[in-house]
């Protein structure tokens, strides 16, 4: 059965600006009232005297089938970080991530796609790597065209793509399979017109389809419709976790 566990989990940046070092010190008095005043990200000491990053710090929960969990904060609350470790993209520095079942992503635009290759041949390379038959290759590749709208495009390298010919592409590729844990940052929210309508509708069946959903967003509205939990997360700690409706009362009034 899928399932998604972060135990106390802690992530830092580095800050590798040659001024990192005496960045504390530059800042002087500032540097407290700043990191106070903050909505964001800590700057702190590590034990080498660094000055470094601290963006999420002890997170724990767990999510299970049937979830459609949504993740809410200020800007620089540590969403889209906590989404890339669950993702795998980030190690854990303190603390353990396991996630159990076959995982989808919808972060970033480019998605890994190769821009020196065709369409085509980035929707190959995709089934390559994820071990898809050659049958199921050709009806991602039938379903993606139709959905991107793409025409002979198809087959000419993805850096001559315009960039919501890209977005289109990478959007297709990336919802032409249901995975059971399904990551997915605001941005595939964002955009406007005819091809916002076709996506949201995609994505509705996808979600429904999935068994747990990991949202990010700053949109009340996607919330309540999508979601049958938030976690809200403040100067990368939880700071509540629960029904949408009563974290959003509470988050909204803050
Ligand atoms: N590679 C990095 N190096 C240093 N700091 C980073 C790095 N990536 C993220 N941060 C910092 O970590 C904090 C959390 O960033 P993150 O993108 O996770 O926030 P978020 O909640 O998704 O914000 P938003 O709502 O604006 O998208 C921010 O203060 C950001 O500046």
């Amino acid at each position: 059965m899928p399932k998604v566990s972060v135990q106390h989990l802690s992530i830092i940046f580095p800050l590798y600006h040659g001024e990192s070092r005496s960045l504390k010190r530059h800042l002087g008095d500032k540097f407290s009232k700043w990191q106070a005043g903050s909505p964001s990200a800590h700057l702190v000491q590590d034990n080498r005297d660094r000055t470094v990053v601290s963006v999420l710090n002890d997170i724990t929960f767990e999510v299970s089938p049937g979830e459609r969990v949504g993740l809410i904060g200020r800007n620089g609350a540590g969403k889209t970080t906590l989404l890339r470790t669950l993702a795998g993209i980030y190690e854990p520095v303190e603390g353990r991530v396991r996630l159990e079942g076959t995982i989808g992503t919808l972060l970033d635009s480019s998605l890994g796609m190769n821009p020196e290759l065709t369409g085509r041949e980035n929707i190959r390379l995709f089934g390559l790597h994820g071990g898809l038959s050659q049958q199921e290759v050709e009806r991602i590749d039938q379903d993606v065209q139709e959905f991107g709208e793409l025409g002979s495009y198809i087959d000419l390298p993805v850096k001559t793509y315009s960039s919501g010919m890209k977005v289109r592409l990478a959007f297709g590729l990336a919802t032409s399979l249901t995975p059971q844990i399904l990551l997915m940052d605001e941005w595939f929210l964002a955009g406007d017109g005819n091809f916002m309508l076709k996506a949201k509708e995609r994505l509705g069946s996808m979600i429904e389809e999935a068994d747990i959903l990991i949202l990010s967003t700053h949109q009340p509205k996607v919330l309540k419709e999508w979601c049958t939990r938030v976690i809200w997360l403040e100067n990368g700690k939880i700071r509540m976790d629960g029904r949408p409706e009563d974290v959003l009362d509470i988050y909204l009034e803050d």
